[in-house]
């Protein structure tokens, strides 16, 4: 054989016809074992343990699952509950495998079981600005006497010196935020609007930077950054993690943006120096924490922080609009504050100005009413699908049943069972702040039948900043104005129509509402 001269190879030699060439016919055999392979990878479910609470059987779409679960939580809630043996019950959502739980002993599970991880529940969430996962670092657990590097840091901020430096910036920006609308001539306000810009201007005062709060077009821009993760939602990206949306991508953009923002901040601050800076971000840099797990830090704060506290300041004003009796019960108790701890001798001095000067303690300890209110609206607002991961190897028991959490699922309690339950809070729609006084207490009769702080082994770390910042705000709020229930134009409406929508996909949303204000003195 010449190896030298050419070699002539036809298609006809490979064994490969012309139609297989053809463009069209490649690209449409691509796209057909691209789709098979896409529904075989759907279609394949997990095996999970026999033990685990029986799968829905109604309201499930291939491959998506009970995708109800996220758009109609309570609805869906209730539906399961009524179709299960025990109360517990198996769902998919996509591949995630997720078991719902009900009744006071599964709570106790829920609630207590060390295994059962609380960031990992971000994945069954459709908002934030976490994509989990991984979990980020700053959560993982162990970082110091078994919490997290965040929890830990959280603590630290909350703590009595903190709070007391911070203070009078934090009663200045109620005080300024509530001022701002004498200057609205409707005197028509969006109360969850206004109490919105206050509770994120004290959140960068208290647990981030003054920087941001002090500069007005950085505090609008980062404002609206966070209100946007608030509410975009992406329900598919739930069983379809990696299915391309434009909400996920601009919450990806986003978040990347307030990284960038924060690193602009954080490397301004290492270059000046943090003497006499005592807010969060020097904290932390003293401390000489990674500079990663600064920023992820500050910008999680800022999104976990006001979740609740910019929904319910609003709120809290409805509430005082819609129940005059309470709201004037508040306006004595605040003029009873001012006159026992008052610091400012001044007589000329107005209610407002008395306020100012209220040590910390007084804001703790003298607004009984205040908060029995507050503790009444928190639990009609908690009302929502709770999450964690079995991230154990092992099987969990279900107390009271002979069903298990498998390894690797995830299990959702509502809280709504608990905080709407006719046996725990007799008329349960109706805001009753007094079922919270001794002699009454109807929620005691079973273990954590209040879970508006949390429970167990995840209570809230911002109880004290949360309760603090409201009494703060309504107290402002009260002394200057008295609050009337109206629709936008000032009309006046039924105070029903101020409720929580509990079907709501998105946990954290709470609609426009709107009151008069009508200047106090
Ligand atoms: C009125 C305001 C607030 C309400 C009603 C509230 C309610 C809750 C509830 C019910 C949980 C438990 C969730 C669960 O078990 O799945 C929780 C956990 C948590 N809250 Fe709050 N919260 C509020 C304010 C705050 C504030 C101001 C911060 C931070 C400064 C904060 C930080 C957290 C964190 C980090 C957790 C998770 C704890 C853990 O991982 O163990 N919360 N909160």
């Amino acid at each position: 054989m010449d190896f030298a001269s050419p070699i002539n190879i036809t298609l006809a030699d490979t064994g490969y016809s012309a139609y297989s060439q053809n463009p069209v016919a490649v690209g449409l055999t691509s796209l057909v074992t691209a789709l098979v392979g896409l529904l075989a990878y759907l279609s394949y479910t997990p095996s999970v343990d026999k033990k685990a609470p029986a799968l829905l059987t109604t309201g499930t779409t291939p491959f998506i699952g009970s995708f109800e679960y996220l758009q109609r939580q309570w609805t869906f809630w209730r539906k399961a509950r009524a179709q299960s043996r025990t109360g517990n019950f198996s769902f998919w959502l996509g591949k995630h495998h997720v078991v719902g739980i009900s009744g006071p002993n599964a709570r106790k599970v829920f609630f207590e079981t060390p295994e059962l991880e609380f960031t990992s529940g971000q994945a069954l969430r459709a908002f934030g600005l976490h994509f989990v996962p991984p979990v980020p670092g700053i959560f993982k657990p162990g970082f110091h006497k078994g919490r997290s590097y965040f929890i830990r840091r959280l603590y630290e901020l909350h703590k009595t010196e903190h709070l007391v430096r911070y203070l009078p910036s934090l009663t200045r920006d109620a005080r300024l935020g509530f001022e701002a609308l004498d200057e609205n001539s409707t005197a028509v306000a969006d109360t969850s609007g206004v109490c919105c810009r206050i509770v994120f201007a004290q959140d960068c005062r208290l647990m981030c930077t003054d920087e941001i709060a002090d500069d007005p077009k950085l505090f609008d821009r980062v404002l609206g950054y966070y209100e946007f993760l608030q509410s975009a939602h992406s329900l598919y990206n739930v069983p379809f993690p990696w299915l391309p949306s434009v909400s996920y991508v601009r919450r990806r953009y986003v978040r990347a943006t307030l990284i960038r923002i924060m690193t602009g901040l954080l490397n301004k601050r290492i270059k000046e120096g943090t003497a006499g800076k005592d807010d969060a971000m020097s904290m932390l840099l003293n401390h000489g924490d990674r500079e990663d797990w600064i920023i992820e830090f500050l910008i999680s704060v800022l999104f976990i922080s006001p979740g609740n506290s910019r929904v319910l300041g609003g709120h809290m004003l409805n509430i005082m609009a819609m129940h005059p009796r309470w709201q004037e019960a508040i306006y004595d108790e605040i003029k009873a504050a001012t006159a026992a701890h008052s610091r400012n001798s001044n007589t000329a001095a107005t209610l407002i100005d008395h306020l100012d000067s209220l040590p910390l303690e007084a804001w703790e300890s003298s607004f009984p009413t205040l908060e029995l209110c507050f503790r009444e609206a928190i639990r009609m607002w908690t009302a929502f699908g709770m999450v964690r991961l079995n991230i154990s190897d092992k099987a969990i028991p279900i107390s009271g049943s002979d069903e298990v959490i498998p390894p690797g699922s995830w299990v959702v309690y509502n809280s709504t069972e608990a905080h709407y339950s006719p046996e725990l809070y007799p008329e349960p729609t109706k805001f009753d702040p007094e079922r919270f006084l001794e002699g009454r207490e109807e929620f005691k009769k079973e273990p954590y039948g209040f879970l508006g702080w949390g429970a167990g082994r995840h209570p809230c770390p911002g109880v004290r900043w949360a309760k603090l910042q409201m009494i703060i705000i309504v107290a402002y709020a009260l002394a200057r104005f008295r609050w009337i229930s109206c629709d936008e134009h000032g009309r006046p409406i039924k105070p029903a129509l101020h409720r929580k929508e509990l079907d709501d996909p998105r946990a954290t949303a709470f609609g426009k509402f709107y009151c008069k204000y009508v200047p106090r003195e």
